[in-house]
């Protein structure tokens, strides 16, 4: 649209390159502020003048070369032959749209930037008024839904009963409590001013491509943003920072064609108070107007908090005019700039910790926040991406058909739809998705949960019942939330010794004991006693198959023996529940599970804690359980944070970042990791420090607190050889000779006669010449098909057999050519399993690029699978091309 010579406004959209401090200049209608920006809108394309006028002027004291902006609505002037635009009346200035602002983080940084930055870095604490907020929301949300009132307050609370009990709460008070505030919300329903014809929705997920904000507004009335409060406000006028956050969901609404105009804010402590000795309005509801003058000032300080994210500099509070003595967070404010050293307005106390803590804290920071910034592309290529080219590339499912709708008890909605075509993605069950009626940005989406996930169906539940055709995968924030928190806890409340230890001022410590605790196994039984004796920390280093679950559940048992209290962690809820399992094989029944039902392996129900109930009961079990066990995740969660425990113990430590692994351990008086830095490392989406795992850095640091164990329960001889030469410095060894001599002769009803030769083998390698696809081989996919067809022929369970592959696509080409029964996925996807046959498609041809050849690891963890039979399938000239893989072709031909 370049050319519309000022006729037609345009939305104008690059990057800038060059800023001029805002000036004041004098018009024919007096004074004006301007600031111009130069912005290339095409890459190798002339930069263009952009002219931001009024209050858009100040823009340019902020922004920086190298950001992104949009400027919608504005008009052509060249000037003096060369290109220009202009804000109009109607333009808004967007600065870096693809980072998606939370509406309630606009709310804060309007109260004071310094909030903002600290609610980030340090999460809210259990506490009842926080609780009672959540009770009184979803109350709110359910007389929206037509619930009654008493049915919907008796189950909203007993939802949350374990953290009523960790507050010491009983359930009679609260109610007492909830009922004032929900008397507020159902008087104002039943004003009469409502009539059939409103429409509500409650909670309603709303994502702004244009202004890059996202948010979930409280309820949606005729169109409207109402939201609610649960504290007081006595004058007429909602409080600022309400209406800021109204606005904004109207800002959002109105993009999807909803001419919002109002705002309601609901104040339900109003209808608390006595009006004997209260004074001023106490109608709970208020209204106001929403016009293009509070949009804009929303968007400005949005893009204020969007560009000082991308400088990643820290806000001191001056920025706004905070009024520091009467706010409520002064003393944490103050702290955290005293014990950080950070400029703030507040002022500072206490002293500030080592500078060695400090840049700790700045690094971890900064690449925590480059991990949210890789977030954020993810939510952009929501819009970016056509449907079909996320479903190519495994980010959603479309062409889904729904089916049927249930409503569950408590409002929730079950939701089926029937998959057609044979797409993969990388959605699992349990994941949290954007469910859609085709466009999850301009359409109505909703995130759901997916419940059951068939080769033909799809099973979700979501709060609202959205007729969803397609399912997208909606990255979360809460990891990087969780890990700034886990952060903070350490540096700032850490104990000494702890941060000695983490910082590599003090060498660990050991007792001694003369206990064996395992008999057959001299490095396991040192591990135990290690993690038993451990004053500080202790690590077990655990190649493939050589007992790290086993170990765990000893030492643990060992440590409940000596009366120490246990937290059992690890990233995934599967490791966990194998590590419960182990502890329950060798005797031990009286561990805790938290973690969400879905999430909890059914087997491991019955240990699970259940937050519904009754408070005291509900917080008992927490409290006095001896062994407590969940995902990494939810050691950092409210009811977590505030248990305390004598060790933790963290299972697939070298798949965790450091803060993961330490919203873990700032739980306990000391730690055990367990890992092997020689497999797969943290999955992070950006590239910095933060994928390397504290299991490795201590390992490094302290090899003396590391044990090795060496004795490996799986594979055989022959199929171990390669990577204990190349990965353990030979040092991995068959336990016994019966695995040592493991073969699939050993299996029930095989003929091994039947097989062909190569395959008789324990190792084998087959030579196919490359094809040049690019994420596929279908030569390869061919003959993977024919050995496994050979393998079921002579009489292999298909249950016995995995196929690794290294990308989705080539997952898709096998799985056509297998069957269901047979495992077919990524590397990634098998670590920590096994299977008595494993074959392994390179997709090599030419160059070995692609993620199995990008890190060796994947490759130790892909050779290291098999018990008995390991087949690999690639381009042999292709591989010889890399030592490494070079090395692995002869092992594999000898
Ligand atoms: N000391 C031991 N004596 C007898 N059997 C053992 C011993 N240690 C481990 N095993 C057995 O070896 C097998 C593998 O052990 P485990 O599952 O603990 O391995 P792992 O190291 O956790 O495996 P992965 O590499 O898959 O994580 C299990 O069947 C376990 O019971």
């Amino acid at each position: 649209m370049t050319d519309d010579a000022g006729l037609h406004s345009v939305n104008l959209d690059g990057v800038i390159v060059d800023v001029e401090e805002p000036r004041t200049i004098t018009t024919q209608h007096g004074e004006s502020e301007l600031a111009e920006l130069s912005v290339r809108r095409e890459e190798d394309s002339d930069p263009v003048t952009v002219t931001l006028w009024g209050k858009w002027a100040e823009t340019g004291e902020y922004v920086e070369a190298g950001m992104d902006i949009v400027v919608t609505d504005a008009k052509r002037n060249d000037y003096d032959g060369e290109e220009g635009y202009a804000t109009t009346g109607d333009s808004y200035v967007i600065v870096e749209p693809s980072f998606l602002v939370n509406v309630t983080d606009i709310r804060s940084w309007v109260q004071c930037p310094r909030m903002y930055y600290l609610n980030k870095i340090s999460a809210i604490p259990l506490n009842y008024p926080v609780v009672k907020g959540t009770i009184v929301h979803e109350v709110f949300g359910d007389l929206l839904r037509g619930r009654d009132l008493d049915d919907a307050i008796e189950d909203r609370i007993e939802e949350v009963g374990l953290e009523l009990g960790l507050l010491g709460r009983d359930a009679e008070g609260v109610r007492e409590d909830v009922r004032g505030n929900a008397a507020a919300i159902d008087g104002w329903l039943s004003q009469g001013t409502l009539t059939d014809e409103d429409q509500w929705r409650s909670e309603q997920l709303l994502i702004s491509r244009r202004f890059g904000i996202k948010g979930r507004a409280d309820a949606i009335r005729r169109g409207m943003p109402v939201e609610l409060k649960t504290g007081k406000n006595t004058r007429r006028d909602p409080r600022f920072q309400d209406k800021i956050q109204a606005a904004a969901y109207a800002l959002l609404l109105r993009e999807k064609g909803v001419p919002a105009d109002t705002g309601t804010l609901l104040y339900t402590k109003n209808t608390t108070l006595d009006r004997s000795e209260a004074t001023g309005d106490l109608s709970p509801a208020k209204e106001f107007s929403i016009g293009k003058g509070l949009c804009d000032y929303v968007v400005r300080e949005r893009n204020r908090l969007a560009a000082m994210e991308h400088g990643m500099s820290v806000p001191t509070g001056y920025e706004a005019d905070a009024n520091c003595e009467s706010c409520f967070e002064q003393d944490t404010c103050m702290v955290v700039s005293g014990r950080l050293n950070q400029e703030s307005k507040a002022g500072q106390i206490g002293r500030a910790v080592p500078e060695e803590e400090r840049e700790y804290f700045e690094r971890f920071y900064e690449w925590l926040e480059e991990e949210r910034r890789e977030t954020h592309r993810e939510y952009a290529k929501l819009w970016e991406q056509a449907p079909e080219e996320r479903s190519d590339d495994d980010r959603a499912l479309i062409g889904l058909e729904p089916t049927e709708r249930r409503e569950l008890p408590g409002g929730r909605w079950e939701l089926h739809a029937d998959r057609t075509g044979t797409a993969v993605s990388k959605l699992r069950e349990g994941d949290v998705v954007l469910a859609s009626d085709g466009d999850p940005i301009e359409g109505h989406s909703e995130l759901a949960r997916i419940e059951r996930l068939d080769p033909d169906r799809v099973v979700v539940t979501a709060d609202e019942p959205v007729s969803f055709t397609r399912l997208d995968v909606y990255p979360s924030e809460l990891g990087v939330d969780r890990m700034l928190t886990a952060l903070h806890d350490t540096v700032l409340k850490g104990s000494q010794r702890r941060k000695d230890v983490l910082f590599g001022r003090t060498d660990p410590a050991f007792g001694t004991t003369d206990e064996t605790f395992i008999d057959n196994n001299a490095a396991q039984n040192e591990a135990v006693e290690k993690a038993v004796t451990a004053e500080d920390l202790s690590l077990i280093h655990g190649p493939p198959g050589t007992g790290k679950t086993y170990t765990i559940a000893r030492a643990i048992r060992a440590m409940v023996d000596r009366g120490e209290r246990v937290l059992l962690s690890a990233f995934t809820n599967r490791a966990v529940d194998n590590a419960l399992e182990a502890l329950r094989e060798q005797g031990y029944e009286d561990a805790v599970r938290v973690g969400t039902k879905s999430g909890v392996r059914e087997d491991m129900q019955d240990l699970r804690l259940e937050s519904r109930g009754d408070p005291e009961e509900r917080a008992a079990e927490l409290e006095e359980a001896q062994v407590v066990a969940a995902t990494t995740a939810t050691c950092g969660s409210r009811e977590l944070r505030e248990q305390e425990f004598d060790v933790a113990l963290v299972d697939e430590a070298s798949q965790l970042t450091e803060p993961n692994t330490l919203a873990a351990i700032n739980r306990a008086d000391r730690f055990v990791l367990v890992g092997d830095h020689h497999q797969l490392p943290p999955v992070v989406r950006s590239e910095n420090g933060l994928s390397t795992s504290l299991f490795e850095r201590m390992h490094d640091e302290h090899p003396e607190a590391s044990v090795l164990l060496t004795r490996q329960y799986r594979m055989a001889q022959r199929i171990q050889a390669f990577a204990s030469r190349e990965f353990y410095d030979g040092q991995l060894r068959p336990a016994t000779a019966e695995i040592a001599g493991r073969t699939i002769s050993d299996l029930d009803g095989v003929d091994v006669d039947l097989l062909s030769e190569p395959l008789r083998k324990r190792v084998t390698l087959f030579d196919v010449p490359g094809d040049d696809g690019h994420h596929t081989d279908a030569d390869e996919a061919e003959r993977v098909g024919g050995v496994v067809k050979e393998f079921l022929a002579a009489g292999v369970d298909p249950g016995r057999i995995a196929v690794i592959a290294p990308f989705r696509a080539q997952v898709a080409e096998i799985e056509r050519r297998t069957p269901d029964d047979v495992a077919v996925d990524t590397v990634d996807r098998f670590q920590g399993s096994s299977k008595d046959v494993v074959l392994v498609s390179f997709v090599a041809s030419g160059s070995l690029d692609g993620p199995i050849f990008e890190d060796y690891r994947r490759i130790n963890v892909a050779l290291t699978r098999a018990k008995r039979s390991l087949v690999l399938i690639g381009d042999a000239a292709a591989l010889r091309t890399d030592e490494r893989y070079a090395r692995m072709v002869e092992w594999a031909e000898k």
